[in-house]
């Protein structure tokens, strides 16, 4: 161990290391014996290396491989376990009570730095800027996502779901990797709501984009364990570097060309008197919010425990309102001086909504679908439900019916608990911080890793955690449950801004899906392949098969 590390090593959040360790690790350096990955130090913890620290775990491993190793820490260690990256001390925290301190302290908001990887594509976007730029931005943002701006984007969803359907269709009988669809419909759904694209003037580059963003999801990933690639210097003279270089042409160039489409759009309305933006008039809602209180679904009853700005927005609207959904209003709060945000900011936030909106729904749909082709139980309620709702008729889904969509809600939350598309979440301390397990203190400059994943499988809070069971979200089991035991969303005031967008977009998406195709699986659980990713996904393909679904109730059949 480095002297750096050494002298960290004294307050790592375990026991404290005896001045006869440090000394013993000094000696072990001076007389360079040979370190062996395996080695524990005397209480256990797994000996850091001089300049690697841990770093040398994840040598040579598969990101599937990573996964595993992770999650055998976590079961052989306890709800704390300290890592090191070379003289970084990395924490990973799984107990509910710990994670709720980090994750809903306006002090500790800052992303770790491990997210700078993501700097040449998403520059200072929200996902990773901080300080004054993140307060102001995601002011401006987060009502862009209100709940009657959801509503105006239920027909796009429709439209955009239906095709989809149509576009499986040659794949009935065969097996597929159905996320190659979900990332697809994902991004054309996003272009034409949150960046208001109309179809007729988008074109392939969807499809090229969602490929691109794959591809730069495994190049940050490989930086985060690969440690000789977290040097920039290094970096620069890998084959990732090239490919990183391509791979964001093509990103930037679908974000660029929005944005240029829209502004041009906007300009020349302006001059014609014209609107420039669409706007959602909204009805006047009086104080006890009658006009919402219809709209109450279980995710109110699940994330009431952390309430952030999302449901602030949404039930604080007092008098008319017109509201713009996100890039209408990035455009014309820069033209017309509203808020100073530059062109430069609004193309970081773009590429930001685009990668944060997409991935992540493309995988929790693709979990979702694959979950159902296993599960024929459960999809029977869900289809006898949807049947219930929409009989054996075509029409497209409304707003009203995704709220009558109960048991699909428990199977998208349920999908989401055991695979959280967002496994991990990581934070900077920028003060010493007390948790709760042993009274640890963990030292300011620290990254901070909530490990989602392993919180959302803890028999503690979830009896069966490793069974699909939507039950686990009937109210009475999540009445009592610790809310920072189901944070897919992460939670505080750095919670996902698209919660509410993915959750109706996921109702109306897997709704109209399910109405047209029965979906199979010869894969069952235990042979998913999961990929320690940015996004969790399944190397092995999320592979199923589909049938055309008989419109007929399971009563019937
Ligand atoms: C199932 C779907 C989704 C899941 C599971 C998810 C999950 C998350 C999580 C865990 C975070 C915190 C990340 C971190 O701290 O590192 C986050 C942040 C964020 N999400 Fe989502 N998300 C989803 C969909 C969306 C959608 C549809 C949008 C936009 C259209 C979106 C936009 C964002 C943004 C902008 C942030 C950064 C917020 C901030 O730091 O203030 N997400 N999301």
């Amino acid at each position: 161990m480095n002297f750096f590390s050494v002298a960290l090593q004294i307050i790592t959040p375990n026991k404290p290391n005896s001045p006869i360790k440090i000394v013993s690790a000094v000696r072990r350096i001076i007389s360079l014996k040979p370190y062996r990955l395996e080695d524990q130090q005397n209480d256990g913890r797994p000996i850091a290396l001089p300049v690697f620290g841990n770093a040398l775990l994840a040598l040579g491993k598969k990101p599937e491989e990573l996964v595993r190793l992770g999650l055998s820490y976590v079961e052989m260690y306890g709800s704390v376990v300290r890592g090191w990256i070379g003289s970084k001390l990395i924490v990973f925290l799984t107990d509910p009570d710990d994670v709720e301190v980090i994750l809903n302290s306006q002090v500790h908001i800052d992303k770790a730095s491990e997210y700078r990887f993501f700097k040449p594509w998403l520059g200072e976007g929200l996902l990773i800027s901080s300080g004054e730029k993140w307060r102001s931005h995601r002011k401006i943002i987060a009502p862009t996502f209100h709940i009657n701006i959801l509503k105006s984007f239920v027909d796009t969803f429709n439209q955009n779901s239906k095709s989809v359907v149509n576009r499986m269709k040659p794949e009935m009988g065969k097996e597929f990797d159905v996320h190659d669809y979900m990332s697809g419909v994902t991004v054309d759904i996003l272009l034409e709501t949150a960046m208001g694209i109309t179809k007729e003037t988008q074109d392939e580059s969807g499809f090229d984009y969602a490929m691109a963003v794959m591809k730069m999801c495994d190049i940050i990933h490989q930086r985060h364990y690969k440690f000789w690639l977290r040097f920039d210097a290094i970096f620069k003279f890998t084959s990732f570097f090239e490919k990183q270089k391509n791979l964001l042409g093509i990103i930037h160039g679908l974000t660029n060309k929005v944005i240029k489409n829209k502004k041009e759009k906007y300009i020349h309305n302006k001059s014609q008197g014209l609107a420039t933006a669409t706007v959602v008039e909204e009805k006047t809602f009086d104080k006890d919010m009658s006009g919402l209180a219809n709209a109450k679904t279980l995710a109110d009853t699940v994330f009431k425990g952390y309430r952030d700005d999302l449901d602030f927005n949404d039930e604080n609207d007092v008098g008319e309102k017109k509201r713009l959904a996100f890039l209408d209003l990035m455009i014309e709060a820069a033209q017309s001086g509203a808020h100073k945000i530059t062109d430069h900011e609004i193309k970081e936030e773009v590429d930001t909504i685009m990668f944060e909106g997409h991935d992540t729904t493309a995988a929790g749909s693709s979990f979702v679908l694959c979950l159902l082709g296993i599960h024929h139980d459960i999809q029977t309620r869900v289809y006898d439900e949807l049947y219930s709702i929409f009989g054996d008729s075509d029409r497209p889904c409304t707003f009203e019916d995704t709220l009558q969509m109960k048991y699909l809600e428990r199977v998208i939350f349920e999908s989401l608990r055991m695979y959280p598309p967002v496994p991990i979440i990581a934070r900077k301390l920028n003060r010493d911080v007390k948790i709760s397990t042993n009274n640890y203190l963990l030292p300011a400059g620290s990254t901070v890793v909530v490990g989602t994943f392993q919180i959302h499988r803890n028999p503690k809070y979830y009896k069966n955690p490793n069974v699909f069971d939507p039950d686990n979200f009937l109210p009475e089991n999540t009445s009592n449950r610790h809310y920072y035991s189901y944070i897919p969303f992460s939670a505080g005031p750095r919670s996902c801004v698209g919660r509410k967008y993915a959750l109706l977009k996921l109702k109306v998406l897997l709704s109209t899906i399910l109405r047209n195709y029965k979906m199979e699986s010869d894969v069952t659980e235990d042979q998913f392949v999961l990929q320690a990713d940015i996004i969790l996904k399944r190397t092995d393909g999320f592979r199923v098969k589909i049938a055309p679904r008989q419109r007929v109730p399971s009563t019937a059949v």
